[in-house]
Order: C-alpha cells, then sequence, then structure tokens
C-alpha cells in the first residue's frame, strides 16, 4: 500500500527578540490564511507565497500566571495549534504504520527549537508528540496488541555523527544496508513506556549537546539534532503467529541556515568552505533535485550521498515518510534577505513528492527474510575464503548486522524493557544524587549562547575544596570542565560551609567574576557571574539559605553575560557617549555596540584557539569611524571590524565582521580536528588564518575645497585621522592655482573675488602632497611602507603617490596637474562644499608591488604625475545664454547681503589662516623632534645637542 503524498510545508514568524526591539526594528512579514506576504523594506515591494499553514506568533499573546502564552488575539497560533496542525498527524500515520518526518529550517534564532522543543511550559511539538503517543496507547485496550516505542537522539556537527544518549563521545559511523538504507551504526535504541522517561531522556540528550558544545567550542546553532521515535505495534493473532506494524518518526532540528553570502562574507576567499554550510547546501541540493523530479520537468540524480544529513534524511525526504517541514522566520526588517531565501526554500520543498508504505509484516517473514540474507553473505564471504582473496569488510559488517537485527527481532520486549530498566536505575541514582547535591549545597550552572541549553549542567560544590580543571586524570580535580582557556588546574572553589571563595591556580588561569578578572582568591555571592577560560560562562547559584531573597537565574542571560563584560572591557568610552544620545543615530549606534557585545566573546575564542594551536595570530574587535572616508563630512556611522595581526611578521589585516564569522566556523572546524588527531593538516590555501598580504586602510585627512574656488592656494599640514578618530600621521598638502602650462601662480596674479568669475573658463591647478611625517604604522614597524590615495570630483580615477617605505618621515614627491574647462556651476558648488579626502593606505613586506593593488577600482590611474587631465565631461558645457542668465540673477541680488557674506568669508578665511598657523607650527615642532631624535641616535642616544641651527626652520633630512 504506497500513498502518494506532498511534502507539507508550514512558515512561522516569532516576535521581535530584545536585539530587535532595541534597533526599532520594522516587521515585514505578514499573513492571511495559509499565506504569507514578505516586504522588501528597501523597495517596499512585496512576494506573495502559499503554503499549507501560515503561523502568526509574533503578536496577540500573553503570559498566563503559569507562563503559558495564551492568545490574546485570535490571529496567535500557540503551541498547541502547531501541533494540533502537525503533531497529531505525524501521530496519525505512525499509527497507521508510516514513517513520517518533521523538520525545522531556518536561520539561527529564528524560533526553530521553540516550535520543535519548547521552552518551559510551552512546550513544542516533540514533547507534546511524545506525550500523546503514551495518552493513546494508554488508552488502547486490546489485549492482543503490544506496544514498543524505543527513542534516540543523536547530534550531526561538520559532518560527525554523535549519540546524544551515550556517555562515550566516539563518532559514530553512518553505513548503507540494501534493506534498511542509510542508518547510524552503534546508535543507542532506548525502550520507554512512558513519556516521563522521553522527558529524562531529551533532558540526558540535552546535557550531553551542552557539554559536548563546550568541548568542540561550537554553538548548537552549528550542528543538527535528530531525534527518532520507532512505534512498533505488535498484533498476536489466535494461533500465536505474530504481525509488526513499525513506523520511525524523525524529529529534526537543524542548523542554523544563515548562508555565507547574506552574512556578507562574499568578499571572502574561503567562503564556500564550512561543512555547516555543506550539509545545509547538500539538503537545498536534494530538496531542489526531488523538486524537479516531482514535478516532473525531468530527472536528475539527487545527491544524498554528499552529507550525512541528507544520508540520514533520505526517507523523510523523497522516500518512504510522511514528511512536514516548518520553516522557522524572524520578523525583523534586518533580516529581509534570510526570510526571504527561507521562504522560497520552503516553497520549493512543497513541491516534494513522497511514496509512503504502511511497513507491516509478520514477525516470522522479517525473520525469514534477515535468515535468508544471512545466507546469501555467508555463502559469499566463503567464496572470497577459498578464492583466497581475503574478506570484503563490508560485507562481513552486513553480516553483523543482520545477526545483530535478528537478535534483536527475537529478544522479547520485556528483556529489552529490563535492561533499559537497570541502566535507567543506575543513571537514575547518579541524577538524584546530583539533584540532592545541588538542593543542600551551592552550585555552578552554565549559560549558553543557545537559550536552550543554558541551565542544564550543574556542577555542586559541597564543603571543602573543589578544584576545577580540564583533565580527568589531574588528581585532586572534582570539577571537568573541557572548555577553551581551561587549563588542566584552573581553580580552586572553597566552601567553609558559610563563604564560598574562587582562587585561580596560576596567573594563566583566567577567572572572570561580574566581569572583572581577579587574580587572588575571591568570595563569590549568590548569582555572581563567572567566565572562566575564554569562554565558559557560569552563574553562581548560592547557599540554600541565600537562594529565596534574590532574583530569578533566568536573569542572567548569555546577553546579560557579555554586556557586562563588554561593560567593564570600557567598551562605551569606546564608542564615545556624546554619540549615543544623537537622535537619529541612536538606534544605529545600538546595533553597533551590541555587534561589538555579539563578537568580543568569539574574537576572545578564536585568540584562545589560535594560541591553541600555535598560529601566533591575533585578533582584536574595532569599531571604525566611516565618517573619515567621506568628502561631505557627515557619515555618521559606525562598523565593527576585526584587526587580525601576526605577532611573527608584525603583518595585519582588517576582517569585516562577516568575514570573521565566517573564519571563525572555519577555524572551528579546524580545531576539532586539531584537537581529535593533535596535528594540523591544512593547505594554506585553505587555512582560515592565512590571507594573502593586504594594504590596510589607516585612516584619511581632509583639505577643504573652498579656497581653490577663489583661487588661492591651499598649503596646509593636517592629520590623518584613523577608525578611532585619532592621528595616524600628519601630512602636506598644497592645492595651487596653475597657468595651462602648469606652472604655479602666486595669489595676487590667480586669485578670484566672486567664484562665479570662474564660470565657463578654464582653471589649471595641481594638487601635490610633498611629504608626511610621524607615520605610526611605519614607527611600529619599519619593514612597512604607505601611501596616498584620493579621488577628485566625482570621476572614477584613483589617483595614487608612489609608495614609499620604512620612513616614518617621507617625502612623497607627489603632483598631479588638474584642468577643469569649463568651470560649471555644479563644479564651483562641489568646491563650496566638499573636501579632498586623501586616504592613507599602509603597505606591507610581501606586497606585489607594481601594478600596485588597488584598494579602490581597477581604472587606475597610475602615480601622481604631471599629466593633464580634461574634465569636461562631468561639467555641464556652458552656453552663453546660461552666463547671462546666472550674471543677471546676480546682479539683482541684494548688495547688502553680498557684503554681509564677504564679511563672512573674510572672517572665516582669518580662522583659517589661525588654524594653519597653529597647523604650521605643530609641523615645526614634529620636524624639530625629529631632528633631535636623529641627533641623539647619531650620537648613540646619549649626547647632548650640540647644532648652532637648532631652532631654525632647517630642512628635515629624510631617510630611506
Ligand atoms: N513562536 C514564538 N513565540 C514566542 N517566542 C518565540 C517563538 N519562537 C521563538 N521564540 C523565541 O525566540 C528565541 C529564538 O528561538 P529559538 O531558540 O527557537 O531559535 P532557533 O532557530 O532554534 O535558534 P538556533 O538555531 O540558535 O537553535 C527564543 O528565545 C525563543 O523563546
Amino acid at each position: 500500500m504506497a500513498d502518494s503524498d506532498s511534502v507539507k510545508v508550514a512558515v512561522r514568524v516569532r516576535p521581535f527578540n530584545q536585539r530587535e526591539k532595541a534597533a526599532n526594528s520594522k516587521c515585514i512579514l505578514s499573513m492571511s490564511g495559509s499565506q504569507t506576504v514578505i516586504t522588501d523594506p528597501a523597495t517596499g515591494n512585496t512576494k506573495m507565497f502559499g503554503f499549507d499553514q501560515s503561523y502568526w506568533s509574533h503578536d496577540g499573546f500573553q503570559a498566563d500566571d503559569s507562563g503559558i502564552y495564551q492568545a490574546t488575539d485570535s490571529k496567535y497560533a500557540d503551541q498547541r495549534r502547531v501541533f494540533n496542525d502537525l503533531g497529531q498527524g505525524v501521530l496519525n500515520n505512525a499509527w497507521a504504520g508510516y514513517n513520517a518526518a518533521l523538520f525545522a529550517y531556518g536561520q539561527t534564532g529564528a524560533g526553530k527549537s521553540y516550535s520543535m522543543i519548547g521552552y518551559g511550559v510551552n512546550r513544542g511539538i516533540v514533547p507534546i508528540t511524545c506525550d500523546e503517543l503514551f495518552t493513546a496507547i494508554s488508552k488502547n485496550e486490546d489485549k492482543e496488541r503490544q506496544y514498543q516505542v524505543s527513542f534516540s537522539m543523536l547530534e550531526i556537527y561538520n559532518e560527525k555523527v554523535r549519540d546524544l544518549l551515550s556517555k562515550d563521545s566516539k563518532n559514530l559511523t553512518v553505513r548503507q544496508s540494501p534493506k534498511q538504507g542509510f542508518y547510524v551504526e552503534h546508535l543507542k535504541q532506548t525502550p520507554v513506556q512512558n513519556y516521563k522517561e522521553i522527558e529524562r531522556l531529551m533532558d540526558q540528550g540535552t546535557k550531553n549537546r551542552t557539554t559536548a558544545s563546550t568541548n568542540m567550542n561550537a554553538t548548537s546553532s552549528r550542528s543538527h539534532m535528530v531525534i527518532t521515535i520507532r512505534f512498533k505495534q505488535v498484533f498476536i493473532n489466535a494461533s500465536g503467529e505474530s504481525t509488526t506494524k513499525s513506523s520511525e518518526i524523525n524529529l529534526v532540528d537543524l542548523a542554523g541556515s544563515e548562508r555565507a553570502s547574506s552574512t556578507g562574507a562574499t568578499g571572502d576567499r574561503l567562503k564556500e568552505g564550512s561543512a555547516i554550510n555543506q550539509s545545509l547546501s547538500t539538503l537545498g541540493n536534494v530538496i531542489s533535485a526531488l523538486a524537479d523530479n516531482s514535478s516532473g520537468k525531468k530527472k536528475v540524480m539527487v545527491p544524498y550521498r554528499n552529507s550525512v544529513l541528507t544520508k540520514l534524511l533520505q526517507n523523510a525526504l523523497g522516500g518512504n515518510s510522511k514528511t512536514i517541514m516548518i520553516a522557522a522566520l524572524s520578523p525583523a526588517d534586518i533580516n529581509y534577505e534570510e526570510t526571504l531565501s527561507t521562504l522560497r526554500y520552503a516553497d520549493r520543498a512543497k513541491k516534494i513528492k513522497n511514496n509512503a508504505v504502511v511497513n507491516e509484516s509478520p514477525t516470522d517473514r522479517l525473520i525469514r527474510e534477515l535468515k535468508e540474507e544471512n545466507a546469501r553473505l555467508m555463502a559469499k564471504l566463503q567464496g572470497q575464503d577459498r578464492g583466497g582473496k581475503g574478506r570484503d569488510e563490508e560485507l562481513e559488517r552486513m553480516l553483523q548486522e543482520n545477526v545483530r537485527q535478528m537478535a534483536d527481532i527475537q529478544m522479547t520486549w520485556e528483556k529489552k524493557l529490563e535492561e533499559a530498566r537497570r541502566e535507567w536505575e543506575q543513571s537514575q541514582a547518579q541524577v538524584s544524587k546530583e539533584d540532592m547535591m545541588t538542593k543542600e549545597h551551592p552550585y555552578l550552572q552554565n549559560v549558553n549562547e543557545d537559550p536552550y541549553l543554558s541551565g542544564v549542567v550543574k556542577h555542586a560544590l559541597p564543603p571543602g575544596n573543589n578544584y576545577l580543571g580540564n583533565s580527568k586524570s589531574e588528581t585532586g580535580n572534582s570539577i571537568f570542565i573541557r572548555g577553551l582557556g581551561i587549563l588542566a588546574c584552573h581553580a580552586v572553589l572553597s566552601n567553609s560551609g558559610a563563604e564560598m571563595s574562587i582562587e585561580p591556580v596560576s596567573p594563566d588561569a583566567k577567572v572572570v567574576i561580574n566581569g572583572q578578572q581577579i587574580m587572588v582568591k575571591t568570595p563569590l555571592q549568590h548569582m555572581d557571574r563567572l567566565m572562566l577560560g575564554s569562554n565558559c560562562l557560569f552563574l553562581y547559584v548560592g547557599y540554600p539559605a541565600d537562594r529565596a531573597s534574590q532574583g530569578d537565574t533566568k536573569e542572567y542571560s548569555y546577553d546579560f553575560f557579555q554586556q557586562e563584560l563588554a561593560q567593564s572591557q570600557g567598551m562605551t568610552d569606546l564608542l564615545g557617549t556624546p554619540r549615543l544620545g544623537e537622535g537619529a543615530n541612536e538606534a544605529m549606534d545600538k546595533l553597533v555596540f551590541q555587534d561589538f557585545v555579539q563578537l568580543m566573546p568569539k574574537v576572545d575564542e578564536v585568540n584562545a584557539m589560535s594560541k591553541d594551536m600555535n598560529k601566533a595570530m591575533t585578533f582584536q574587535p574595532i569599531i571604525k569611524n566611516l565618517a573619515s572616508h567621506d568628502s561631505l563630512g557627515n557619515n555618521k556611522e559606525m562598523e565593527v571590524e576585526v584587526l587580525v595581526t601576526n605577532t611573527l611578521t608584525n603583518q595585519v589585516w582588517m576582517w569585516s565582521k562577516a568575514k570573521f564569522i565566517n573564519r571563525k566556523f572555519l577555524i572551528e572546524e579546524l580545531y576539532q580536528q586539531y584537537m581529535e588527531e593533535g596535528k594540523l593538516d591544512v593547505e594554506q590555501a585553505n587555512d582560515p588564518f592565512w590571507d594573502p598580504v593586504e594594504d590596510v586602510f589607516l585612516g584619511s585627512a581632509h583639505v577643504w575645497l573652498q579656497s581653490l574656488a577663489y583661487r588661492i592656494q591651499v598649503d596646509e599640514q593636517i592629520e590623518v585621522h584613523n577608525y578611532q578618530g585619532k592621528e595616524e600621521a600628519m601630512v602636506q598638502v598644497v592645492i595651487s592655482p596653475a597657468d595651462a602650462q602648469g606652472r604655479q601662480l602666486p595669489d595676487a596674479e590667480a586669485m578670484v573675488i566672486d567664484p562665479s568669475e570662474l564660470l565657463g573658463k578654464r582653471l589649471d591647478f595641481i594638487i601635490s602632497i610633498p611629504q608626511c611625517l610621524g607615520m605610526k604604522w611605519i614607527q611600529e614597524e619599519k619593514s612597512r611602507g604607505s601611501m596616498f590615495s584620493f579621488q577628485f570630483y566625482g570621476t572614477s580615477n584613483t589617483y595614487r603617490s608612489k609608495p614609499v617605505w620604512h620612513s616614518p618621515n617621507a617625502k612623497m614627491n607627489f603632483t598631479q596637474q588638474f584642468t577643469i574647462n569649463p568651470v560649471s556651476m555644479e563644479f564651483l558648488q562641489y568646491l563650496q562644499t566638499h573636501a579632498l579626502v586623501l586616504d592613507m593606505w599602509g603597505l606591507q613586506e610581501g606586497r606585489e608591488d607594481d601594478p600596485p593593488s588597488s584598494p579602490q577600482d581597477g581604472s587606475d590611474n597610475g602615480y601622481g604625475s604631471s599629466s593633464t587631465i580634461q574634465d569636461g565631461s562631468r561639467s555641464s558645457s556652458f552656453s552663453d545664454s546660461d552666463l547671462e542668465q546666472v550674471l543677471h540673477m546676480r546682479e539683482a541680488e541684494n548688495l547688502e547681503l553680498k557684503k554681509q557674506v564677504q564679511d563672512l568669508e573674510a572672517e572665516l578665511e582669518k580662522l583659517r589662516l589661525s588654524e594653519q598657523a597653529a597647523r604650521k607650527e605643530k609641523f615645526s615642532l614634529l620636524q624639530q623632534l625629529e631632528k633631535l631624535k636623529t641627533a641623539q641616535q647619531v650620537r648613540g642616544g646619549g649626547g647632548r645637542q650640540h647644532n648652532s641651527s637648532a631652532g631654525k626652520a632647517t630642512p628635515i633630512q629624510f631617510l630611506g
């Protein structure tokens, strides 16, 4: 009996989270019946999708006294409704003997776990389904029927499978058998008799998942979790023969679906490397292939074999299963791209057709088939023996698996339950002991980035000294935490019976309490926040007597820890408090702050992994001020980036946040390999730590162009400001009016009283960069170099100075003549309102020098020269009638007003001159200082300067 059915697809939108609320997010989704509409926040365009169900869980609800979210508006879809629509169908299919699968897809934090597992009293589909299954079993009074339920739980991380119900953290192998398809060898399947037992197993699995995520230094959002419930109904007829109807229910919580491209890592040379992306993208390919095949358009190969995940989901997707997908959606405008991609994914999945069959057969037949298969395999193996070829390992394994299955069928259910009961009692004794300990004594409770995994692991702290470290072999350790940066012997927690204290065992053992790192024995108070090593977070829960008085452990979420750590690291100073109050930018700045807070612990983790793998690379989050890059000077945006330094060569790189996150995933995978194999085996091309040498943007200097509109020479020494607004160097820039031959004109000859005098005429001028002093970039590391680049008046050309190397004070010798012919109104306005922005680039050894690696664009105009640039194309050509019109307008202007403007301009000029004088003063002081230093070096650093010309503005000696 085969039943062809489409995959059922539902989507569900969650409420805004704190971060989205803080950023004043807009909701871009709306739903009506089974339809979902998404609005592009940039254009306002909408797209509509139809699904089997569209669940609105964004608003229209309230928590009741027990914490259950109750609808206050009929449009709100609560957990029960989702179960009634989806979970109940899964159960009905299981009773009918069909395999069933339900998988949750979506971006990290979109609500997959909430729908599947749920939080606290708001139970999700998996627990309700299990509960309802046993309720139905208990109501069934058919004595001729026996019900057998077993439960397994596994996790796929980085293409490796781990049994979440086994203490053993070994990786399991995925194998294939002709009858079963793909299966996980040695996966524990625990018989269960009631819902309570399933609950306990899920707790145990979650605990293992939490510990594993600490050990592997990964969050659960990077792994897939598969829960399998095997439900067997055994019917015994009057003559004692039995028939088995069985169903396998797969409940899958997939890893976050965010693509490298949408996180902005498109510019990264290693974008496709991550194994997690690989398995999800294989899933995407499988779904596409199946959708194509089902539509009959074309027949394509379905690439199940390309990832562990798709191997295990082969039946659920396009096979013998009734399958449901629930796609979790974030409502926020910032997630538009991701949410749209999730909707498209879901849209494709609904085209898949499955052929589910009822799994029903007489038990005797099952055994007979297995016996026949056995005989065949034996014959083959014996044939190989006779041929002297040696046995085929795969055949041998298949035989063993057959024997195991036969024994499994023949072993009575009662016996299996008996075995499970014994194991359960043992572990229950352990659990009860732990419960008792935490009831009576203070304890540490874990805090995880994934709220679902927070508060799962507890370490009791009985009276006396409790030693904490990463190694079990270290005698005396009673608390083992295999986290990043945790030493073999890390800290000792002493419980005097009345007071608890913690002390790092060595200066390298990082212990942070409430954001402050401690070096000495320090008392702990109930609800103190602890960070051990680079990223292991714990809440200290104090003596029972202290507990009733204060707060809820839930208040101290992962975000709370990170905010506290950021604040104590002076993050607010970095941002500059006035900015936070600037109205329109407030939301943006909060977002930058949150970005920084989010990135900080990740950067710490990468630093720790780099250290463990002896990589000599350090990482530092920074806030980049984009204002320096803008010729209008009104860009107030900021951005978080990561400064990467090779500590051996002093080479540096700037990674965007997206690139860093992408690289971190790859580094985690490399780290896991390093931990398992004890060695690093990666080619340079795939090494997430490696990048070719890059030019680094150091900062920019602004020269206002207003003077040029009056044909007055500008000769300024200006500061180059880096991304934090600090001085990076002093650069001399000269903009002088010139004649057509490129000869500089004195101000007296060139100056005009009114810029409009230039209209329609030809304007020649020269931009030169004679020298740059006090370059911090080169002072820090003598092997480095530097150069300047700029663009002018919206042309796409980038002008560059020649690279200079090794000296922090250097002659740049850059000159470039420009000709504007004819001068337009637009150009004059440009001069009045814009600055020339000189970008300063840091060059590093190993850089390809010629042609210069362009940080800007491909239309390289080469280094400065005296060639003439005609820029008539940009300026609107200026006719006689235009000119008359403008002159007419200007005559009509009030003369008084003109005078006022001139007065103000004269005032401005005075101010500018005095500012220029101050800069010149500073510049000459810098020159003197440099001279003094040089003299000091010449005299071996000790001698006094004795120079008759000291104090005079003598030309400076340039090194290099
Ligand atoms: N329907 C909902 N109603 C109320 N809160 C929700 C709902 N869906 C999700 N949330 C909340 O949103 C947050 C993120 O959800 P959840 O952890 O389920 O996301 P996820 O997609 O499973 O993320 P990850 O990939 O990290 O596991 C949680 O705090 C959860 O409580």
